[in-house]
């Protein structure tokens, strides 16, 4: 299939994945229990840009990143990469998905295998995908991803194990063997998080220049949605498994809607905002992801729940071009949702 630029590098569509719980209580009742990790999440990711994926701990943005990436079978949904969807869970074309689409992980002590050189986890990638037919052609290509990771010069890296660099070495190692696949598409789970403050912004630059140089599609996952706005076109907010708000980064950060979304900003650690919605900071924690709240899941922590949140999960509203959420305030169809709430949020 001919991909045209309007085709997205990747598209997914009502993803849910649900984990069986092993619970020998369980067995022995015979009640088969899941975590809902995911459930009905679609998204598009486009060349040349990055789209951020934010929420709080345990709302699922690794398990989605993981399906992309084909590590996980899905529960339900599709994935499709250049238009075309995927099937197979084996052989030839499970191989070209797991190469099109390269994960950078948040530990780059334990991503990469002490025991072996920088060189090792540069060619394997290489020689699994059949990428550099000749030794010569495998070496000029390491050479070069270090060079794109600007690890220079490169022959001093190649001999070197893991444990003599440091956290942001390793990182653009990682960020390098995932470039020698190939891929189109990037999915950086929390590329940073582990690192020194002082160097997280030389890897997320280092990436944002490769998303453009490269062309790639790239997926940013992150706690801190305040780096999600410097650093991505679009922004997804995820809470307890669902994509609850999605629009331009800025937009959506100037003009959020959701009140999880309200939430998120009210505790970033921005002086302009901290603490401006005292209601929303105590607004409790993250449910089971067993037995989820039904209706809206956040709506036990929600100062703004009705009725028909506790009840309905609620459709997506579009607030402007691009911007939408999933908020029975927006919707028209809410007949009982009531001003005051309303007035509240703006
Ligand atoms: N392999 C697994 N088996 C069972 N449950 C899992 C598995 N992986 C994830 N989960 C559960 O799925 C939910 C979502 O986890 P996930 O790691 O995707 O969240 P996250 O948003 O990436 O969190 P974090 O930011 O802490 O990595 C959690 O309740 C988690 O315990």
């Amino acid at each position: 299939m001919t991909m045209s630029s309007e085709t997205p590098a990747l598209e997914a569509q009502g993803l849910v994945k649900h984990f069986p719980v092993h619970r020998i209580r369980q067995r022995l009742r015979g009640r088969g229990e899941v975590v809902h990790a995911v459930d009905d999440v679609s998204l598009t990711l486009r060349s040349g840009e990055v789209t951020a994926l934010v929420g709080e701990s345990g709302s699922g943005k690794s398990t989605v990143a993981r399906l992309l990436a084909g590590l996980y079978p899905l529960t339900d949904g599709t994935i499709a990469i250049g238009g075309a969807t995927v099937r197979a869970t084996r052989g030839r074309l499970f191989r070209e998905h797991v190469r099109r689409v390269q994960m950078v992980f948040q530990d780059p002590f334990g991503s990469l295998n002490p025991v072996h050189t920088i060189a090792y986890h540069l060619t394997r990638p290489l020689k699994v995908h059949g990428l550099a037919k000749s030794r010569a052609a495998t070496r000029a290509a390491t050479v070069e991803l270090l060079e794109q990771v600007n690890l220079t010069p490169a022959e001093q890296y190649l001999a070197k194990y893991p444990h003599e660099l440091s956290g942001g070495q390793l990182q653009r190692i990682a960020i390098a063997r995932a470039l020698a696949a190939e891929p189109e598409v990037l999915l950086a789970d929390e590329p940073v998080s582990m690192l020194d403050v002082s160097i997280r912004l030389g890897i997320l630059n280092l990436l944002a220049g490769l998303v453009k140089s490269l062309g790639l599609a790239m997926l940013y996952i992150t706690h801190d949605i305040a780096s999600a706005r410097y650093f991505a076109t679009t922004t997804l907010v995820m809470y307890a498994g669902r994509v609850i708000e999605g629009g331009p980064s800025e937009e959506l950060v100037r003009n959020p809607a959701h009140p999880y979304t309200q939430l998120l900003l009210a505790s970033a650690p921005d002086p302009d905002r901290a603490g401006r919605d005292p209601e929303l900071l105590d607004a409790g924690e993250p449910p089971s992801l067993v037995n989820p709240p039904e209706g809206c899941r956040f709506h036990p922590r929600c100062p703004h729940a009705m009725d028909i949140c506790r009840t309905e999960a609620p459709g997506t509203t579009e607030l402007r071009p691009g911007h939408w959420t999933r908020c029975w305030l927006y919707s028209a169809s809410a007949e009982t949702s009531s001003a005051a709430s309303k007035e509240h949020l703006t």
